[in-house]
C-alpha cells in the first residue's frame, strides 16, 4: 500500500492546527475512513463539510482539536452524517455511549426534535464539560440527560426499567382484555 505524504509526517505535524482542521485526525485514523487519499478527504471537508458545519459544532471541533486525546473524537463528516440519519429516521430517544467533548453528541442533540431526548454516557464528566457550553449556546442542553459513569450498569437499569415497564403494560392489557370478556 502507498504511504501518503501525510502519513510520514512526524508526530509533531500530525497535531491539530490552530483552525481545529482535522486533515491531522485523518492522518493518524486515515484506514478507517473508506478514502484513501488525505488531500481528496480535505477537499470534501473544505468545500463541502466545513461549509455546512453549524457553528457551535465549529467551536466544540476547534476547543476538541486542542485536547491531547482529540483522536477520539467523531469528525465532521461523520457527524453530518450521523446528523442526516437521525432526521431520516425521524428519531425521537436516543443514546450516546462514549460523549468525550460531545461533537457527535451535539450533532444528535441539534437533528432531534424539540422534544427529543438524548440519554449520554460518559465515565469521563470533565471533557463533557468542556464541550458543554457549545451545546448550551445551540440552545439544544435541555434534549441530553448526562450520566457519569459507566455504561452498562445504565443501560442493565433502563432494561430492567422497560421489562417493568412492559410488565405494568400487559397487566392493564390482561385487566382491558377481561373487562370485555
Ligand atoms: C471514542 S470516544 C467517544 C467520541 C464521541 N462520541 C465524540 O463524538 O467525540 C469514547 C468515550 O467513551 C468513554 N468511555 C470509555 N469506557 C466507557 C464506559 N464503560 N462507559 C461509558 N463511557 C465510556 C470514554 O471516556 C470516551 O470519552
Amino acid at each position: 500500500m502507498a504511504t501518503t505524504a501525510t502519513e510520514a509526517a512526524p508526530a509533531q505535524e500530525q497535531q491539530a492546527n490552530g483552525n481545529g482542521e482535522q486533515k491531522t485526525r485523518h492522518s493518524e485514523v486515515g484506514h478507517k475512513s473508506l478514502l484513501k487519499s488525505d488531500d481528496l478527504y480535505q477537499y470534501i471537508l473544505d468545500t463541502s463539510v466545513y461549509p455546512r458545519e453549524p457553528e457551535s459544532m465549529k467551536e466544540l471541533r476547534e476547543i476538541t482539536a486542542k485536547h491531547p486525546w482529540n483522536l477520539m473524537t467523531t469528525s465532521a463528516d461523520e457527524g453530518q452524517f450521523l446528523n442526516m440519519l437521525i432526521k431520516l429516521i425521524g428519531a425521537k430517544k436516543t443514546m450516546e455511549i462514549g460523549v468525550y467533548t460531545g461533537y457527535s453528541l451535539l450533532a444528535t442533540a441539534l437533528a432531534l426534535p424539540e422534544d427529543g431526548t438524548i440519554l449520554a454516557m460518559d465515565i469521563n464528566r470533565e471533557n463533557y464539560e468542556l464541550g458543554l457550553p457549545c451545546i448550551e449556546k445551540a440552545g439544544v442542553a435541555h434534549k441530553i440527560d448526562f450520566r457519569e459513569g459507566p455504561a452498562l450498569p445504565v443501560l442493565d437499569d433502563l432494561i430492567a426499567e422497560v421489562r417493568n415497564g412492559q410488565a405494568a403494560r400487559s397487566v392493564l392489557l390482561r385487566l382491558y382484555r377481561s373487562s370485555r370478556s
